[in-house]
């Protein structure tokens, strides 16, 4: 199922807006060279299995503030915001007409780079969080499955300079992934805006 933007990307149960060209498509690769090289990325880790593995992914936690933020069983130390980030953050605001206190930040290196299904459902976030995703550099698939109704299934694109804003009910409902791909796509940077209460 692919849906038009501005519409909600989701059948039922959670509320999901695409808008495809949000940051301006020159500007946004130039966005995605000045993110690779100023974030401060790092290697994440995982114990599966009793076995430390690496995460298919760097990521980086950019906030206001020093509190410490738990995802993935990783606590993360936040980075104050760059003026970039804040630029990128102050549009999605606007568009969402709400307030972000922090970043989350994902560089897919290649197409063996991924995340793996989840809600973003931390205690820290609101019951019903609103969550903008940006993305800048290589179009990647991102997929929706319902929790419950296990054929309910929506797969999009996210291309450079897309803006992905998750709201209502979605992840009571649904999962989300970001999964690998053997088309050799090239590096991507994604950027999830949150409000977290400390
Ligand atoms: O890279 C993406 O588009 C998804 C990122 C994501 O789901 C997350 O950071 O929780
Ligand atoms: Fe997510």
């Amino acid at each position: 199922m692919f849906a038009p933007a501005h519409q909600n990307v989701l059948p039922f149960d959670g509320e999901v807006h695409l808008y495809p060209n949000f940051y301006e498509e020159e500007g946004s690769l130039d966005i995605f060279e000045q993110l690779k090289h100023s974030i401060l990325w790092k290697q994440d880790k995982m114990k599966i299995y009793g076995k430390m593995v690496n995460f298919a992914r760097l990521t980086s936690w950019y906030a206001d503030g020093d509190q410490e933020y738990t995802y993935s069983g990783v606590v993360n130390t936040p980075i104050p915001f760059t003026p970039l980030l804040r630029q990128i953050k102050e549009a999605a605001e606007q568009q969402c007409g709400k307030q972000f206190n922090s970043a989350l930040l994902n560089y897919y290196r290649h197409g063996g780079d991924s995340m793996g299904w989840h809600s973003d459902d931390e205690k820290e976030l609101a019951d019903n969080p609103v969550i903008a995703s940006a993305s800048f550099g290589a179009t990647r698939t991102f997929q929706f499955k319902h929790k419950q109704q296990k054929n309910a299934k929506v797969s999009i694109a996210l291309n450079n300079g897309s803006l992905l804003i998750m709201q209502g009910a979605t992840q009571h409902n649904w999962l989300h992934q970001v999964p690998k791909t053997t088309k050799q796509p090239g590096p991507r940077i994604n950027i999830t805006f949150r409000d977290i209460k400390y």
